[in-house]
């Protein structure tokens, strides 16, 4: 009767909202992870909100987020239509904003094809070139770590995706990919932030000239750079698979497969590869720099940790040479850390949003369709009862002696890369790429704290700058080799310029 109904339309609990404005207040552009879960610790494993009458679901547990994002994933796969990110601004394409359909699942296996864990033992002799033109970097300038990293991580991707070699801080597609990111994890697709027309739909009609339409000026130039961002450096493929000096890529090897004679098919095998080549850029980029950054802050805050590392990698790889893939099995400590900073960094803290399509029920509380999901990948990635002492960097958490469940359970690649369909297709590569990074680091370089001109050293100050990643403000901090005989084998490995 009633009654019954009235308990099935129980939403689940959450801060209060205003009327009108909804929980507009308690939303923030940076850091809303931070919120999220001290309301995880009041409210509960669903927490619902609402901005102007959007509701908000925030999945705050691994059993909830896997009832929901991945058991029901049938109609917890969906994206939100973005007004102002997709039409407007030309982003509409890019696989995190990919509606739920036939058109994600084609696109979805053509990166699982290449970037799959079958696959990516083939990446291996890049990744290790790429990690060896970084030491080289470091070593050279090392004042300019942050950018050392960003283009590392850039020119990473550059490389296996499109087969381009950046040989300079200053690159242009590197500094044009920059550009886009900022924009779009800032401006155009902030976590957190509401653009009016997302809110009333029909204002996309109003002339750009009107007053408060600044939106769709600012749209109009944001649309051109993204296009460029997605076909530039496509054409440079193409072009030097025509002129038959491409490098094997992502984008050459799926070209060099397509065999349809049929235009609209070949159409849509080309759409297909610029976005998902395109996405593969923009979800891997702020994700590196958050790992890689949170675990020099790790090393700074703790350097018996970092000491330990080094030991293990001295008795295991010795001095003469740098790791390689094949030491991985054979440094337990090394891959805590890495496991370590994956939990900690949480590049990802609240996922990439999804959108309900249809009214659902959670043990007795009431989901409408419609409803953006989010899945709390921070909370769960500091859930005392899997990781005791959560704000702890601790990479011996992963070392006790305990049963194969509880192993699994304590693996933060359970919790960071997402649920379910939507889940990060990039995760076997990250795992690689990172691993060989810090390993090689380790192996290099001592990294503590910067000191001032009094000698007194400067505490690293933490300020995250972005609303969808947990990448940081630059800190200060002081990179060195560790000794000669590091400088020699660093000078003496490949990497790309050679
Ligand atoms: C430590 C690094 C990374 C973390 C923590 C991470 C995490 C995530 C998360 C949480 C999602 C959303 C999943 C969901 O909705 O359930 C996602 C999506 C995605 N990631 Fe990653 N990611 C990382 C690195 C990468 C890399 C290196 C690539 C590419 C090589 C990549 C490619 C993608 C793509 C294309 C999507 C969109 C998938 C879709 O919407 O269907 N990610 N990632």
């Amino acid at each position: 009767g009633l009654q019954q109904k009235a308990k099935r339309k129980a939403l689940p609990p959450g801060p209060k909202p205003l009327p009108v404005i909804g929980n507009l207040r308690d939303m923030s552009l940076t850091g809303l992870w931070f919120s999220a879960r001290k309301w995880a610790k009041q409210y509960g494993e669903l927490v619902y909100l609402n901005i102007f009458g959007q509701g908000i679901l925030l999945v705050n547990t691994h059993e909830a987020a896997i009832d929901l994002l991945e058991k029901r994933g049938a109609i917890y796969s969906d994206k939100p239509k973005m007004i102002m990110a997709g039409e407007l601004c030309g982003c509409e394409n890019m696989i995190g904003l990919t509606p739920y359909g036939d058109r994600l699942r084609r696109q979805r296996k053509l990166m699982l094809q290449a970037l799959g864990a079958n696959r990516i033992e083939s990446y291996h002799p890049l990744l290790e070139i790429q990690t060896h033109s970084l030491l080289k970097n470091i070593l050279n300038s090392p004042d300019e770590t942050i950018s050392n990293i960003r283009r590392y991580t850039g020119g990473l991707t550059l490389l296996i995706v499109y087969g381009y070699r950046v040989v300079s801080n200053k690159d242009k597609l590197l500094e044009m990919a920059d550009e886009c990111l900022e924009l779009l994890s800032n401006h155009i697709a902030a976590a957190g932030k509401v653009w009016i027309v997302d809110l009333f739909p029909p204002l996309k009609h109003i002339p750009s000239w009107f007053p408060g339409a600044q939106f769709k000026r600012d749209a109009a130039v944001w649309k051109g750079k993204m296009e460029a961002f997605v076909s530039e450096p496509y054409e440079f493929t193409r072009q030097q698979m025509k002129r038959g000096t491409a490098v094997p890529c992502y984008v050459s090897m799926l070209i060099d497969e397509a065999e349809s004679k049929d235009q609209a098919a070949i159409n849509e095998r080309e759409f297909d590869i610029q976005w998902t080549a395109n996405s593969l850029y923009v979800a891997g980029f702020d994700t590196t720099i958050s790992s890689v950054s949170h675990f020099f802050l790790a090393m700074l805050q703790n350097p018996d940790i970092l000491r330990k590392a080094q030991q293990e990698i001295d008795t295991v790889v010795g001095p003469s040479r740098l790791p390689t893939f094949s030491d991985r099995p054979n440094l337990p400590y090394v891959n805590a850390v890495v496991s370590e900073t994956m939990r900690i960094a949480c590049p990802v803290p609240l996922g990439l949003p999804r959108r309900i399509t249809e009214d659902n029920v959670y043990k007795g509380m009431f989901i409408p369709a419609g409803t953006l999901v989010f899945g709390n990948s921070y909370n769960m990635t500091r859930d005392p009862a899997i990781f005791p002492n959560p704000d702890v960097f601790d990479p011996s958490r992963y070392l006790e002696d305990v049963d194969e469940a509880t192993a699994k359970l304590r693996d933060p690649r359970h919790y960071v890369f997402g649920f379910g369909r939507r889940k990060c297709p990039g995760q076997f590569m990250i795992d690689a790429s990172l691993w060989i990074a810090i390993a090689s680091m380790i192996a290099a370089f001592d990294v503590t704290k910067a000191k001032d001109e009094c000698g007194r050293e400067i505490e690293p100050e933490v300020v995250y700058d972005n609303s969808v990643f947990s990448t940081m403000k630059p800190f200060k901090y002081d990179i060195r080799p560790r000794s000669q005989q590091a400088v020699r084998i660093i000078r003496e490995a490949r990497g790309l310029e050679d």
